[in-house]
C-alpha cells in the first residue's frame, strides 16, 4: 500500500522513524577541510583528536607564588624568580618561592600555589604563608583537560561556538567537515508574489521561501533557489526534472487535496510518495518522496505549518544526512498556563511562550498566522486524545533549539 492510499492518519513518531531510516541510506559522506571561521553550523567528518596536551605543562591558577611544599618548614621564603603568563621558567631555586601569576608555567620543583591574599611579604621581600597549605592546591597540571591523542569530538558533531573554540584551544585551524547539503527550495502557488513587487488581486507575499532559505543557511546547507513555482501539473514535473542534482528538494504547498496540490502526483507518476499526511496539527499533509530519484520533503504552505514541519522533520532529516546523531529537539516539561477541553485527533505544534513560568499559546493558532510564531518562544505539544488543565505538564520546545 503507498502513502496515497493509507488510511488515516501517520503517527509523528512513525514518520520521524522512517524519515531517519531514508537520511540514514542517503548519507552525504563526501568531506572538505575548512578554516575554522567557516566551519560554524557544519558537521565533523572526523573525530577531533587532540595533538597536545591541555594545559600543555601545569600552571598557576591564582596570582601568588609557588613553592615545593616538602621544602616549607613554615618559616618565611625567599623569591628567587618572577614568572609571568607567556615566560619561560627556570627551575625553582631549592628552599625559595617563585612569585607566579595565572596562567603562568610552573617552575621545575614546584608543586603548590598559594593565593597572594594568603601570604605577607615582610620587610626584605620574604614570603610568609598564613594559612596551611596543601599539597598541589591551585596548580593546573598537564593534561588535566585533555591527553595528545584523546578524542574529544565525535565525527557527527555539530560545531557551534564552544566546539570551535575547543578546536582552537587545541591549535587546529582547519576542519575536515561533511560537504553542505545541496537544498533546493521551491515555493508553490499562483498566489504567490515575491516582496518588493506590487500585489495583484488574490496575491500574497512568498514568506516560505525567505523563511526556509535562512534557515537552511544557518544549518550550513547550500541553498538552491527554486523560486516560485504556478499550480500546474506540467511545471511542477519541468521544475521538479531542472533539479536534478540537489540532495533534496524542499517544496511549500500544493500538497493538500486541492485541485490545484499537484507535488503528490507528479511523485506518484515519476518517483514515489512514501509519507503523505501526519498526526500533527498544524503540517498534516506532510509529503515525502522522490522524483526521478531525488529526495523530496513537500512542507504544507501555510507558513505555521510550515515552520512547524521543517522543525520537526525536515531539519532532523537533513541533519541525519549529514551524520549527526541527536537530531531531534528535546524540549522540557513545564506547567500549562491554559486549558485544552477538547481532545484532537491530532498532535497539536501551539506557537507558545513562558510567562511566570507557565505556557502561554498566542491566540491565533491558526496556520496560516506565522505573527504566532514571531510572539512565540517555543512550540508546545498537546499530546493527540488528550485534555489539559492549568498546571498540567506539557513538553516545551524552545525555538532556540530548532532555528539553527
Ligand atoms: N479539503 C481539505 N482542504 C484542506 C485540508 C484537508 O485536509 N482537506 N488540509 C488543510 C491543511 S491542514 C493544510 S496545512 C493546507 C495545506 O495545503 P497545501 O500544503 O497544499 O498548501 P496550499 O493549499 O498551496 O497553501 C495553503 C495556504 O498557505 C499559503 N501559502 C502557500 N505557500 C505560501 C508561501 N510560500 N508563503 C506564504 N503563504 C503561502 C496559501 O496561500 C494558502 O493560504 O491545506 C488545507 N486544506
Ligand atoms: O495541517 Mo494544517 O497545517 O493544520 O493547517
Ligand atoms: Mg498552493
Amino acid at each position: 500500500m503507498s502513502a496515497g492510499d493509507r488510511p488515516g492518519l501517520l503517527p509523528v513518531e512513525e514518520a520521524l522513524a522512517k524519515l531517519m531510516s531514508l537520511a540514514e541510506s542517503a548519507p552525504i559522506t563526501e568531506v572538505e577541510r575548512v578554516a575554522l571561521a567557516d566551519a560554524d553550523g557544519r558537521v565533523l567528518a572526523a573525530p577531533l583528536i587532540a595533538g597536545l596536551d591541555l594545559p600543555p605543562w601545569a600552571n598557576s591558577a591564582m596570582d601568588g607564588y609557588a613553592l615545593c611544599l616538602a621544602e616549607w618548614r613554615g618559616e618565611p621564603m625567599a623569591v628567587s624568580q618572577r614568572i609571568q603568563a607567556g615566560s619561560a621558567p627556570k627551575p625553582l631555586q631549592p628552599g625559595s618561592c617563585a612569585r607566579i601569576f595565572t596562567g603562568a608555567p610552573l617552575p621545575a620543583g614546584a608543586d603548590t600555589v598559594e593565593m597572594q591574599e594568603n601570604v605577607e611579604v615582610d620587610g626584605v621581600g620574604r614570603v610568609r604563608f598564613r594559612e596551611p597549605l596543601k599539597l598541589g592546591q591551585n596548580v593546573r597540571p598537564q593534561g588535566q583537560e585533555t591527553r595528545v591523542g584523546d578524542h574529544v569530538l565525535p565525527a557527527g558533531t555539530r560545531l557551534g561556538p564552544i566546539e570551535l573554540g575547543l578546536a582552537a584551544s587545541l591549535g587546529m585551524a582547519e576542519l575536515q567537515v561533511r560537504r553542505r547539503p545541496r537544498v533546493a527550495v521551491v515555493s508553490t502557488g499562483d498566489e504567490l508574489v515575491e516582496p518588493g513587487l506590487p500585489l495583484g488581486p488574490g496575491q500574497i507575499y512568498n514568506s516560505n521561501r525567505r523563511l526556509l532559505i535562512t534557515w537552511l543557511q544557518r544549518l550550513g546547507c547550500a541553498v538552491v533557489d527554486g523560486g516560485i513555482l504556478a499550480d500546474d501539473l506540467a511545471q511542477t514535473r519541468a521544475a521538479l526534472s531542472a533539479l536534478s542534482d540537489v540532495d533534496l528538494i524542499l517544496s511549500t504547498g500544493g500538497v493538500s487535496v486541492g485541485e490545484a496540490d499537484f507535488l503528490g502526483v507528479a511523485l506518484r507518476e515519476e518517483g514515489e510518495l512514501t509519507l503523505w499526511k501526519l498526526a500533527i496539527k498544524p503540517g498534516k499533509p506532510l509529503t515525502f518522496g522522490q522524483f526521478r530519484g531525488v529526495p523530496v520533503l513537500g512542507l504544507p504552505g501555510n507558513p505555521a505549518s510550515t515552520l512547524v514541519t521543517f522543525g520537526l522533520l525536515a531539519r532532523p532529516y537533513l541533519l541525519r544526512r549529514l551524520g549527526v546523531q541527536r537530531v531531534e529537539p528535546l524540549g522540557f516539561a513545564m506547567p500549562a498556563g491554559f486549558t485544552w477541553s477538547k481532545p484532537g485527533k491530532r498532535r497539536e505544534y501551539l506557537r507558545a511562550r513562558l510567562e511566570g513560568g507557565r505556557v502561554v499559546p498566542y491566540p491565533n493558532q491558526s496556520s496560516g498566522v506565522l505573527r504566532s510564531a514571531a510572539w512565540a518562544e517555543g512550540i508546545a505539544e498537546v499530546l493527540e486524545g488528550s485534555t489539559l488543565v492549568e498546571g498540567d505538564s506539557l513538553r516545551f520546545i524552545p525555538l532556540s533549539e530548532i532555528l539553527g
